[in-house]
């Protein structure tokens, strides 16, 4: 095997490492990027995938607070904790401008090096997904491997999403919403329910009512919308740099990413909007 090159903070001796360096272990970080090519672009593509890993793990963290907090009912916290998940779904929307500095052939120079690695392959993107409700068998194939290797990410499919507390905290708000639905079997995909729908008319025809529930159906239908919003990104950049190209996690590229990308987390907060 190739030594990885050595980290590009070298330090001389091995003593006095600033406090900054040794509690947040900045070397290691910077250890981290290896490129395989002599292109300065795979070095920013690497450092990039690197943030975008670390930011999907921002929004989780959030995520799984907002999950606890309604589990206990505390509606107002839970809130807080999706308004930072958005400011880090923002981020991530924005990090895909520093992709497109990328022009196709510079991209096309080191992509062979890449091998069979895709995003598909992100636990933690696929972990962010399930936490927020989309355990839809086609998201979960592309993950099946991953799914063996990481007890976390199995964790993540079969616990309750946040979109179940939601419904749960709808149901202990006096919403009719039919057993079925907010006791399901938290690893199958969700089908979108009439009475779901129905119980956010309710919220947005009386927003004053409701005040607690229609502060969070709002922030919900932002983080989805940030969700989408950066697949509806990715799926542009794509275009840009390969077209209808096939893709390197096996999928026929484009064609599987606009398919994709019709998913809505919290679908009856969008079609809700039609009949109001
Ligand atoms: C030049 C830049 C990029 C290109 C051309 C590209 C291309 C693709 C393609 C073609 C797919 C479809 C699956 C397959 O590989 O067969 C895909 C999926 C995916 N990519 Fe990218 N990608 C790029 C950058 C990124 C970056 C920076 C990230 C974030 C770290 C990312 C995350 C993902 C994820 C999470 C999926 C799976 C999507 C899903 O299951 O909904 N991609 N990408
Ligand atoms: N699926 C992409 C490759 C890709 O996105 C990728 C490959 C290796 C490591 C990271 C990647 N993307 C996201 O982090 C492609 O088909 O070119």
């Amino acid at each position: 095997m190739e030594q990885p090159p050595s980290c590009p903070v070298q330090q001389n001796g091995s003593e006095g490492a600033p406090p900054y360096v040794t509690y947040a272990h900045m070397d290691r970080l910077h250890e981290l990027q290896q490129p395989r090519s002599d292109s300065p672009r795979e070095l920013t593509f690497l450092l990039i995938s690197h943030v975008k890993e670390l930011l999907f793990r921002a929004v989780l963290v959030e995520v799984d607070q907002a999950r606890e907090q309604l589990r206990q009912t505390q509606v107002d916290q839970a809130c807080d904790s999706l308004s930072r998940a958005v400011r880090v779904q923002r981020l991530l929307v924005n990090a895909w401008d520093t992709m497109t500095a990328m022009s196709p052939d510079e991209f096309l120079a080191f992509r062979d090096i890449l091998g069979e690695a895709s995003g598909t392959q992100s636990f933690m993107y696929r972990a962010l997904e399930f936490a927020l409700g989309n355990k839809d068998p086609r998201t979960v194939a592309q993950c099946s491997r991953s799914i063996g290797l990481y007890p976390e990410l199995e964790r993540a499919l079969y616990t309750p999403s946040l979109y179940d507390e939601v419904l749960s905290l709808l149901v202990r708000m006096g919403a009719a919403i039919p057993r079925d639905v907010y006791e399901r079997e938290p690893g199958a995909p969700y089908s979108p329910s009439p009475a779901v729908e129905q119980a956010w008319l309710a919220v947005y025809q009386e927003p004053a009512r409701w005040r607690p529930a229609h502060r969070l159906a709002e922030l919900l239908t932002e983080v989805s919308y940030q969700f989408s919003h950066w697949r509806a990104t990715h799926l542009l950049v794509v275009e840009r740099m390969l077209g209808s190209k096939p893709g390197t996690g096996g999928t026929a590229g484009l064609d599987w990413l606009r398919s994709v990308n019709e998913h809505r987390f919290f679908p009856e907060l969008w079609t809700v909007r039609t009949l109001l």
